[in-house]
């Protein structure tokens, strides 16, 4: 029997605990030994728990006691669930997380401690919720060089567009079905900010390339400025509106990486990837474009990730998995200003001839947006051909200074490739 501990009892602590129960039987049979709960840490108490005999608060207990061979980290955050790790690892005690902060932050340094200890620091649930993609990236993709990542990584953000799209809610309504339904995290606005699929396109991209890539130098945009109108436009254009975090291999030293709302055709196959859904597209040289799809938040998706890892590692308990993130150290994250798309800008006009003869001037060769209703007050939108970022930004304040352009209402990058 392998007894393990689980640290935070939330939505996915409380989720690993039902999957382990719930299945009990059949995760034994497939992992060749039972799996035991021993403890469950939390700083709540939970007296109507069916495991509340289970609870504890004391994390020393869980350090101290042998019998405990893998712990579920699943308290969030940088603090304490960083000391925690570091120290559950330097004990020799496998670990299992879904916190893709620490992971994104530490993991190269958490990764070292559990090869040195021959045990494993495993977070297939720290990107995508339930959809497997570290363990194929790591393994089913190894033969292949991956060249680009792209995908809907954040569950709450595009649960958040498709309410508003789709069913016309407000941006607050659907944010806060969103936290009912548990998908978003503590603070929200490492979902709506963008930050937290900015730390998953980095925790895949170290993995994919080999290279420790910073989330820190990731560009990120949220979708807390998109608005009903902004999704108005896109319909017009076929298009809709999704927050896609991508990154590129550019040669052996840098990578191209973003977070972004961004304006993609409805034929997309990430325009129909709707709510809770998360999308991740993986381009190597021999498999060509392999896609991934399933829940990318919630309480048993989640935990269907973190029992995966917790059942690998029984079936190989005295083995240490070699990771291949930061194996050939950190590599560059292309400044973002270096980069060139398209963009979708809408302006508001005092004079609309003289507005309409500015942008055809400045961004020439863009393509003004005909709708077949008026949308907005004297406004007016068109989509840039591409350009460098720098040179946008340029144009743009060259265009906003005009008399006839009272100002520019939203930007949206534009990409009919994706
Ligand atoms: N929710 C989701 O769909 C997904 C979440 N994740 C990640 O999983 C992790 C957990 O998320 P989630 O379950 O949603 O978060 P929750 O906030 O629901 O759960 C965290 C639990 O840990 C408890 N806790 C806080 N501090 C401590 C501590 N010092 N010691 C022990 N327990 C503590 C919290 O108590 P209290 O509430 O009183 O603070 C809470 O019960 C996060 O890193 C998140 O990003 C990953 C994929 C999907
Ligand atoms: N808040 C995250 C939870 C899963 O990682 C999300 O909404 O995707």
């Amino acid at each position: 029997m392998v007894k393990i501990a689980i640290m935070g009892f939330g939505v996915v602590g409380s989720g690993v605990w039902e999957v382990l129960t719930k299945n009990a039987a059949s995760i034994a049979r497939r992992a060749g030994d039972e799996i035991k709960i021993k403890y469950i840490l939390d700083i709540r108490d939970f007296d109507d728990h069916p495991a509340k005999e289970l609870i504890i608060k004391d994390f020393e207990k869980i350090l101290n006691d042998d019998e405990i061979s893998i712990v579920v980290e699943t308290i969030g955050g940088l603090e304490p669930a960083y000391t925690y790790t570091k120290r559950l690892l330097e004990k020799g005690k496998h670990v299992v997380t879904s916190n893709k902060e620490l992971v994104a932050k530490h993991g190269p340094e958490l990764l070292k401690i559990a090869k040195e200890k021959n045990i494993n620091y495993f977070f297939e649930a720290s990107v995508g919720g339930g959809i497997p993609i570290i363990r194929p990236l790591q393994n089913c993709l190894a033969a292949n060089q991956i060249t680009e990542i792209a995908g809907i990584l954040n569950g709450t953000t595009n649960y958040i567009l498709t309410q508003m799209n789709k069913y016309s809610l407000s941006f607050e309504e659907a944010l806060k079905q969103a936290q009912e339904k548990g998908y978003a995290e503590r603070n929200p606005t490492n979902d709506i900010e963008g930050h937290d699929a900015c730390r998953k396109i980095a925790i895949l991209s170290s993995i994919a390339y080999s290279h420790y890539v910073n989330y820190e130098s990731i560009y990120t945009e949220g979708i807390s400025k998109i608005s009903k109108e902004d999704m108005e436009y896109a319909e017009e254009l076929g298009c809709t509106i999704k927050l896609i975090a991508m990154s590129k291999k550019l040669d052996n030293t840098t990578v191209f990486a973003r977070v972004s709302p961004l304006m993609i055709l409805q034929k997309s196959p990430f325009a129909n990837v709707d709510d809770v859904f998360n999308a991740i597209l993986v381009r190597g040289d021999a498999i060509g474009d392999v896609m991934f799809y399933g829940q990318g938040a919630g309480k048993l998706p989640t935990a269907s990730a973190v029992v995966g890892d917790i059942i690998d590692i029984v079936k190989h308990i005295d083995k240490s998995y070699v990771y291949t993130w930061g194996i050939s150290g950190d590599i560059k994250v292309l400044d973002i200003n270096q980069t060139s798309c398209r963009f979708f800008v809408r302006v508001k006009y005092k004079d609309i001839t003289k507005a309409k003869d500015a942008v055809s001037i400045i961004f020439n060769d863009c393509m003004i947006v005909n709708t077949h209703k008026p949308i907005g007050e004297n406004e007016f939108a068109f989509v840039t051909h591409e350009l460098k970022e720098e040179e946008f930004k340029e144009k743009i304040s060259q265009l906003e200074k005009l008399p006839a352009v009272e100002k520019v209402l939203s930007v949206i990058r534009y990409d009919e490739n994706i």
